[in-house]
């Protein structure tokens, strides 16, 4: 597989009067492949859209590689730009215009076949509603018509920042299938959420930021599948004897209120037969599989506390890793906020 998209330690830090500097991508790396649904996953403030601004050019890395199609980004980006529809800062449309004239007069700005519109208001489903006024759109609706604009010029690589925020399940589960759809007809995608349901549902590959750090990257179901404790819930007469008897075969015992958690589980036969050895008969075995929230809140350091209320982005705090984020050593003195 060709990358398609590749970052390597990128660097930025902010400079603001008000704050001073703020660390926000601290040697982050991203490799998407060609014809991937790839989820860039992180808490809010982990780094997302700076790490997206910086690679299409709209703010200035302190330090790292990127390219874009082969291209050094954002240096000879201009030469793949006819390739990348990208959507990072949310468009505003105007109100009173209709989809259909919207999408016109981007087609003759970009210089690309009007006949284009049609074609992609299919694509995104608007089709029947692309002669509304877009002040009468829902979000979501919005949603599917800036990601219209980026289709115009049949890109093969789909940039998204965020492009289900907002939108209720169902509107999710339709921009899911506009993206499995796009993806078939071979538009490699990378879309940006801290929405994890989102990333699950859409994406097969995901990349996790958290404090501008790379923390888990690949499948969803290989990062997934690094986090099983192979446990199993177990229901059974008896709970303190057969966790005395599984304890004995040197597995892992959790007692709960009305069930046994077993970890580091291999074979559950192991289990069945410890126990029915003993006249101890399983009601229930369940294997507790991670699911990505689990997963993304171990390893973004965003696991609720009981008394403490979580701040977004608090880059005083260790990394998970416990290591505190080092600031970047070289100066930067633009002001960007
Ligand atoms: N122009 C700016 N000036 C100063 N600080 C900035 C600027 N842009 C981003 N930051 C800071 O950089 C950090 C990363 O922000 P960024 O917007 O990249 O996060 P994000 O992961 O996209 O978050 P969200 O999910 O909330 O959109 C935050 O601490 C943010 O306050």
């Amino acid at each position: 597989m060709s990358a398609v998209i590749e970052i390597d330690g990128l660097r930025k830090t902010f400079h603001t009067l008000r704050q001073g500097r703020r660390v926000a991508v601290d040697g982050f790396d991203l490799l998407v492949e060609a014809g991937q649904i790839h989820g860039f996953l992180g808490p809010n403030g982990s780094g997302k859209t700076t790490t997206l601004r910086a690679l299409l050019g709209l703010v200035r890395a302190d330090g790292g590689r990127m390219s874009v199609l082969g291209a050094p980004a954002p240096a000879r980006l201009s030469e793949v730009a006819g390739r990348v529809g990208a959507i990072v800062e949310s468009p505003q449309f105007f109100g009173n215009f209709t989809a259909h004239r919207t999408l016109r007069l981007l087609a003759l700005a970009g210089g690309v076949p009007t006949s284009r519109v049609d074609e992609v208001l299919e694509q995104v489903g608007l089709r029947d509603r692309g002669d509304e006024r877009v002040k009468g759109y829902s979000l979501g609706m919005k949603q599917r018509l800036a990601v219209a604009s980026a289709l115009l010029k049949s890109p093969e690589l789909l940039i998204l920042d965020e492009p289900a925020n907002g939108l209720d399940p169902a509107g999710i589960r339709e921009m899911r299938d506009l993206m499995r759809s796009l993806a078939a007809t071979g538009v490699t995608v990378l879309l940006s959420s801290h929405i994890l349901a989102e990333i699950q549902l859409i994406c097969d590959h995901v990349t996790i930021i958290s404090r501008g750090r790379r923390v888990a990257a690949g499948r969803v179901d290989e990062v997934l599948a690094g986090f099983d404790q192979h446990e199993f819930q177990v229901r059974v007469a008896e709970p303190e004897r057969a966790a005395e008897l599984l304890r004995g075969r040197g597995l892992s015992v959790t007692d709960h209120p009305d069930h046994l958690v077993v970890a580091g589980v291999d074979e559950p036969e192991l289990i069945t037969r410890t126990l029915g050895e003993q006249g101890l008969w399983v009601r229930e075995l369940v294997p507790l599989r991670p699911d990505l929230e689990s997963v993304f809140l171990e390893l973004t350091g965003t696991m609720p506390h009981p008394t403490v209320p979580r701040q977004v982005d608090d880059s005083a705090l260790p990394a998970p890793d416990g290591a505190l984020i080092e600031l970047n050593a070289r100066e930067n003195r633009e002001v960007d906020a």
